[in-house]
């Protein structure tokens, strides 16, 4: 299922490049050259301000549905290779791109961006003034947009086709579960959209992964005999995903469980907290979040665009873990008493750094203490 809505499949086949336009919901119009696939498309307009990594962004399950703005001029100058797609689609709506270019050089380079583009049947827009779209965004906050093939204004519009977060969780999960994988620790992965690195920074810490479609039953996950579980990143506003935060609840009281991005929210949410949307998100490779345990600043990858409300986070059961330095937003919470974390920046990274691959490790440690001492399934 596509996660957006194509507005008009009228082609413009055997034309020259021609110039598109993204035209906003508030009534600014912004011009540029069409690249990809030859559709109309409408979604919330996000930017990202990562200086690489496009390939991993479009390919994030959690931009489904979004006109993914990059904010770095030059996008494509090392292509795209085979190896660092994190999921099987582009999953973004369309994408926005200053220069593109069309002569990439990396050893692993396999296409270009309008070659992935066009394969993947996705839309953008190049040579476009991403500086003024990034500009629009932060000072409307959260805004849609549509990508058209004829300046006009969209103000009065009805239709904007943007769907339930439910149907775009349900464009990028996976239809049955699928195991991956021999190690010692057998986690479930919850997919609301999981990207590729959460499997693979499981796989490297000798874990067996069975990857559930976020609407699992207990039952079923408790058939699996998981020793811990993982709620994934995903699309969307995660208050949609309130007919399994009773199912959501259980898990965590009964494996040693940790939480990304939508995952934490989740959680956060099936304990009684509350989220809300964000002015613009963060979305970058370079936020800084602070551990309020050590004092230690950590850089972090993230991609979100709604984030738990710190004072309705209940303290008799959750400490903050992890605040962002630059607007002090709740990036982590850990159970005063359960195995349980979550984390709202992404510790697999891709793109970008690393430093925080410990989550795993720690979440690992609490699933095989949990193992040795059996003290924490039911
Ligand atoms: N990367 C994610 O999991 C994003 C979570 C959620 N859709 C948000 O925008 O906040």
């Amino acid at each position: 299922m596509i996660a957006c809505y194509i507005i008009n499949v009228a082609t413009r086949k055997g034309l020259p490049m021609t110039t598109g336009y993204l035209v906003l919901e508030t009534g600014e119009v912004f011009e540029g050259e069409w690249i990809g696939a030859e559709y109309e498309i409408a979604g919330e307009v996000v930017f990202n301000t990562g200086m690489t990594g496009y390939q991993e962004m479009m390919t994030d399950p959690s931009y489904a549905g979004q006109i993914l703005t990059f904010s770095y001029p030059l996008i494509g100058n090392y292509g795209l290779n085979e190896t660092d797609d994190e999921s099987f689609q582009v999953s973004a709506s369309a994408i926005l791109a200053g220069e593109v270019t069309e002569t990439p050089n990396h050893y692993q380079s396999h296409s270009t961006m309008t070659e992935k583009l066009m394969k993947a049947n996705i839309p953008g827009l190049k040579n476009i003034d991403t500086r003024a779209v990034v500009a629009a965004v932060r000072k409307h906050q959260t805004v849609r947009g549509k990508i058209v093939f004829n300046e006009r204004n969209v103000k009065d519009d009805e239709d904007w086709g943007v769907k339930e977060n439910a149907a775009l969780v349900d464009s990028v999960t996976v239809q049955e579960m699928m195991t991956y994988g021999s190690g010692n620790h057998h986690v479930v992965l919850v997919d609301f959209g999981y990207k590729k690195s959460i499997l693979t920074a499981l796989l490297e810490n000798d874990c067996k992964v069975t990857v559930v479609p976020y609407n699992t039953s207990y039952d079923t996950i408790q058939d699996l005999y998981p020793d811990g579980v993982l709620f994934s990143n995903g699309p969307g506003d995660p208050m949609e995903m309130k007919p399994y935060f009773t199912t959501i609840k259980k898990l965590t009281q009964s494996y040693p469980s940790l939480g990304i991005c939508l995952g934490h929210q989740v959680i956060a949410l099936a304990y009684g907290a509350s989220t809300e949307k964000m002015p613009f998100g963060h979305r970058g490779s370079n936020h800084p979040v602070i551990d309020t345990t050590t004092g230690k600043v950590w850089i972090t990858s993230q991609n979100h665009g709604y984030v738990v409300i710190e004072n309705s986070v209940d303290s008799n059961e959750f400490e903050v873990l992890f605040r962002n330095v630059n607007d002090k937003t709740v990036e982590g919470m850990r159970h005063i008493s359960l195995p349980l974390q979550s984390v709202q920046f992404h510790p697999e990274a891709h793109p970008g750094p690393s430093d925080t691959a410990y989550v795993f490790d720690d979440f690992i440690k609490q699933v095989s203490s949990a193992k040795e001492n059996e003290v924490v399934k039911i």
